[in-house]
């Protein structure tokens, strides 16, 4: 055979960060379920990428997905990739045959959004694979159609949600700052984690949410040390009630020089802030050691949302 007459697949390959909740503030139940938030969300540079092919005609959307989480990982419909794939397309009426492998390094379940990561990149990927060239608004809706953390997947950088998390306004950052994660053993649910709220508060006047001043300004100057002054999550009560173990991460980890220490969202992650880089690794070397932890990942933010790196179409 001739090089030229290799067909080369068309291929499309999104990059997508996951999260940490710098400030979660949360309000009382809505009739709907969710609860209002003031969600200050960060993008972290632990990423998952989504590569989209074409797939047989009438097959729908195929998940496969390789890393060290991907047993966890669901490949039927219910994926939120497979979901994305399937609402972009019913929005345009094209099929949405398509071949979605997901390389997973975000933690499953761990409250670092890594399912909402998949169905942000999933999204991008399948927009530029079909050459829909869908507006970016649109996009964002479809994402908080999808779930309430999937448009900050696309965005990336920082952002205050409002809503239950879903309406965006990017916030300046103004410098990096360094990150340890503990990833739990076992993963927490999320509506799990807001029931837990629920009965944590119930009985008490739960106030209007919103951002703290003091944590927007922190970002906006690049100061490590007022931000770890004021990182909060009102889900902390709740995760630390269904998981009372995750206190002696967050304490092994304080004493190793961390600045600050909380859950990620829903948990059971949990993130600490260092000052540099170096006292990032002495951090995870001890979270390491006190086996207070499954593993652990050194990393900064923000970091930029879903991005394409790939774009082969012929
Ligand atoms: C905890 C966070 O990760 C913080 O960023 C998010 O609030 C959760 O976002 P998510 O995983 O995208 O959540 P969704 O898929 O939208 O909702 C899952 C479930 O979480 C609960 N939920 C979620 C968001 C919200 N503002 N209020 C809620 O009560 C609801 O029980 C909902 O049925
Ligand atoms: N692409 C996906 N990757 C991982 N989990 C997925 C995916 N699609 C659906 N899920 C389901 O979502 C559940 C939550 O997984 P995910 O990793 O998104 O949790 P999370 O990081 O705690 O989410 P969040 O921080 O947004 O609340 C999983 O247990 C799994 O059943």
């Amino acid at each position: 055979m001739r090089t030229e007459d290799v067909q080369v697949q068309a291929q499309v390959r999104v990059r997508v960060p996951a999260k940490v909740n710098a400030g979660l503030a949360v309000g009382g139940a809505r009739p709907d379920g969710f609860h209002d938030l003031a969600n200050v969300f960060l993008a972290v540079g632990l990423y998952d990428e989504v590569t989209a092919t074409a797939g047989a005609a009438g097959e729908g959307p195929v998940i496969t997905c390789e890393g060290p989480d991907a047993a966890q990982v669901p490949l039927d419909a219910s994926n939120l990739a497979a979901r994305a794939a399937l609402a972009l397309a019913e929005r345009h009426g094209v099929p949405a045959d398509v071949r979605l492998h997901i390389a997973k390094d975000i933690p499953v379940a761990g409250g670092m959004a890594g399912g909402s990561a998949d169905g942000a990149a999933a999204l991008l990927a399948c927009d530029t694979l079909w050459g829909l060239q869908t507006p970016r608004d649109e996009l964002l809706a479809i994402c908080a159609d999808l779930g309430s953390d999937v448009p900050f997947s696309l965005l990336g950088g920082a952002a205050l949600g409002t809503g239950r998390g879903e309406r965006l306004t990017a916030l300046p950052v103004g410098g990096a700052f360094h990150w340890v994660f503990a990833v739990a053993h076992e993963g927490l649910s999320t509506p799990r984690v807001f029931q837990e709220f629920d009965r944590l508060t119930a009985g008490t006047a739960v106030p209007e949410p919103a951002a703290a001043p003091a944590l927007l300004s922190a970002l906006r100057d690049g100061d490590a040390a007022l931000l770890a002054a004021a990182l909060a999550n009102d889900l902390q009560p709740a995760a630390l009630s269904l998981r009372p173990s995750l206190a002696e991460t967050l304490a092994a980890g304080m004493e190793a020089g961390a600045l600050a220490s909380l859950v990620s969202g829903s948990g059971p992650t949990t993130a600490f802030l260092a000052k540099d880089a170096q006292t990032a690794h002495q951090v995870a070397q001890a979270l390491q050691d006190s086996g207070t932890c499954r593993t652990t990942r050194v990393t900064t933010s923000p970091a930029r949302g879903a991005v394409v790196v790939e774009d082969i179409r012929a």
